[in-house]
Order: structure tokens, then C-alpha cells, then sequence
């Protein structure tokens, strides 16, 4: 059975002044699926999450958000937090954005402040007495519990979140984002300043996440991440998209070594001949 998408991006176009960051760019992201996004740098990567996530409105385009109720949103005209609360898409950002003087328990449960908010029917007296606030607040903690035993956080639970390692931080930013239960994860450079075993490990809770049902989209620069989780890798290069598809045929894609290794286009249609003569 062919996976339905959970998010279609087409032409895309950004434009900053004379710039045009993204140029008729469109993919799909699977749902269940992980997919990456890589390009060199400047390629147009964060503008395309910042466009899906409503920090910036596309000069053209359309963003396609299909809930697994069969609901369909069109990202570009929802504004961000609409984009998170509606159509269930949660972000995490290149700088790490945590509270860090609070514990990485109460981290997660701020994230769940609107569940809670509603509970309390947004009255002090709900806030001590309402049985329904009661019930909220011991579920926002069990559901903290459930994402820290994931993330390996678990016995820092009552430690300030600034004192976690780099690593434990960006898992932290994870879990918390997956407190808000989202349909689709964006992750930017989750893997960003991550030595190897702190690699390994968020690998591991990337994949509980897409086995647990979520969808994830990720901007990488780690390729060692990129070909061993993602299911799917779409290439950008001077904001448009220059190959698509699995990470193995990524890998072997002329284009996609020639923008990397700054070859110009002549070389790659050789190379693209040669391969087609069979001579490489
Ligand atoms: N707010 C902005 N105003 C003007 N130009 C911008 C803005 N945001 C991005 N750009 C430009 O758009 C282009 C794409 O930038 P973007 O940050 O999306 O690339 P990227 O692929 O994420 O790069 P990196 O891998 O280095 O993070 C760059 O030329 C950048 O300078």
C-alpha cells in the first residue's frame, strides 16, 4: 500500500527583496515517514521550514496539511500558532529555545500550559478546585513521564534544564515538542553540535517517534544521520530541488555530489553521460 502524504509543498517560491531564497520548489513528506531535507549551506532549507511553519508567508505557493481525520489545512494561510494548535505540526529550532532555569520536568509541562489553561476554565477557582483541572494536570504529568523515559531524561527530571548536557537539552526540545502531540515533527540540525553517542541515541528516540505513528521532517547537515533514519531525502540547492527520494539514491545522485563537492554543471552532465553509457 502507497503511503498517503501528510504534507505537500507546491511551488513554493520565497522571495526576499531581489532575492529569491526559494524558486518553485515542491515535495511531499509520507506519513509514518521520516523525511530529510539537506542542501548545502544557503541552499534555502530554513526558509522552507520557516514557510511550512508559519514564521514566514510565501511569496507563492501551497502548503498542504492533511490530518489523519482526513482534515486539510492550508499552512500559508494559518498563522504559527495556528499551525501548531490546528494542524498539529510542532517545531524545534537551530538555538536551543528552552527554559533553562526551570526544571526539565516543568519544561514539558509549560508546553502543555494550553490543555491545562482549558481544564481550569481560565479561572483561579478552576486552577484549585475543578475536578477536570485535577484530571488534566496528573495526565500533562504522566504524558511528561512518558516522553522523558523516551528521550533517556527521566532521572534529570527534577534538575534545571540548563545544567543537562548539549545532547540531553536537544532531546529535551524533542520530548517537549511531542508534549503538544503533533501529526507532523519539523526538527531543525537536531543533530547539530552532537557528539557520536549523542547521535546515537537521538537516532534511537527519532525512530520511536515515526514507529509511535508521528511524521517528521527534518533540515540536516549530519549526514550520517540523514542516510541511517530517513526514509526519504529531498535535495535543495540555490532553493531548488535537485534530487528526491531514497537516501541511497540521493547518495549516488551526480547532482547531489556535485552541490556538495562545488562541481559545475558541465561536469555533472558528463558524469550524468558517463553513467548512462555505463562507463562509470
Ligand atoms: N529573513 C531573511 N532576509 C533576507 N534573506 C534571507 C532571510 N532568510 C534567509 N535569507 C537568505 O535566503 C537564502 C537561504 O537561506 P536559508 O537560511 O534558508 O538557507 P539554509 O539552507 O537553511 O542554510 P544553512 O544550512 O546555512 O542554515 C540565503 O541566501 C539567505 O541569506
Amino acid at each position: 500500500m502507497t503511503k498517503d502524504a501528510i504534507l505537500k509543498v507546491e511551488h513554493l517560491s520565497m522571495k526576499f527583496g531581489g532575492l529569491m531564497a526559494i524558486n518553485d520548489f515542491s515535495f511531499e513528506a509520507k506519513r509514518g515517514e521520516i523525511t530529510a531535507l539537506i542542501g548545502p549551506n544557503g541552499a534555502g532549507k530554513t526558509t522552507v521550514f520557516n514557510c511550512i511553519t508559519g514564521f514566514y508567508k510565501p511569496t507563492m505557493g501551497m502548503i498542504t496539511l492533511s490530518r489523519e481525520n482526513g482534515k486539510e489545512f492550508l499552512l500559508e494561510r494559518l498563522r504559527d500558532f495556528e499551525i501548531n494548535k490546528v494542524a498539529g505540526v510542532s517545531r524545534t529550532f537551530q538555538n536551543i529555545r528552552l527554559f533553562s532555569g526551570l526544571t526539565v520536568l516543568e519544561n514539558l509541562l509549560v508546553a502543555q500550559h494550553n490543555v491545562l489553561m482549558k481544564a481550569s476554565g481560565f479561572t483561579v477557582l478552576g486552577l484549585l478546585g475543578l475536578p477536570a483541572y485535577k484530571t488534566a494536570a496528573k495526565e500533562a504529568i504522566e504524558k511528561a513521564r512518558y516522553w522523558l523515559e523516551l528521550a533517556d531524561l527521566i532521572d534529570r527530571a527534577d534538575d534545571p534544564a540548563g545544567d543537562l548536557s548539549y545532547g540531553a537539552q536537544r532531546r529535551l526540545e524533542i520530548a517537549r515538542a511531542m508534549c503538544t502531540g503533533p501529526e507532523l515533527l519539523c526538527l531543525d540540525e537536531p543533530a547539530a553540535g552532537l557528539n557520536p553517542k549523542e547521535s546515537l541515541t537521538l537516532n534511537t528516540l527519532l525512530r520511536t517517534i515515526r514507529d509511535g505513528g508521528t511524521s517528521l521532517l527534518l533540515i540536516e547537515h549530519d549526514m550520517s544521520v540523514v542516510m541511517e533514519i530517513s526514509d526519504h531525502v529531498v535535495v535543495l540547492e540555490y532553493g531548488q530541488k535537485i534530487s528526491d527520494g531514497t537516501p541511497d539514491h540521493v547518495k549516488n545522485d551526480p547532482k547531489v555530489i556535485a552541490a556538495y563537492l562545488g562541481v559545475e554543471d558541465d561536469e555533472v552532465e558528463a558524469i550524468e553521460e558517463k553513467l548512462d553509457e555505463g562507463t562509470v
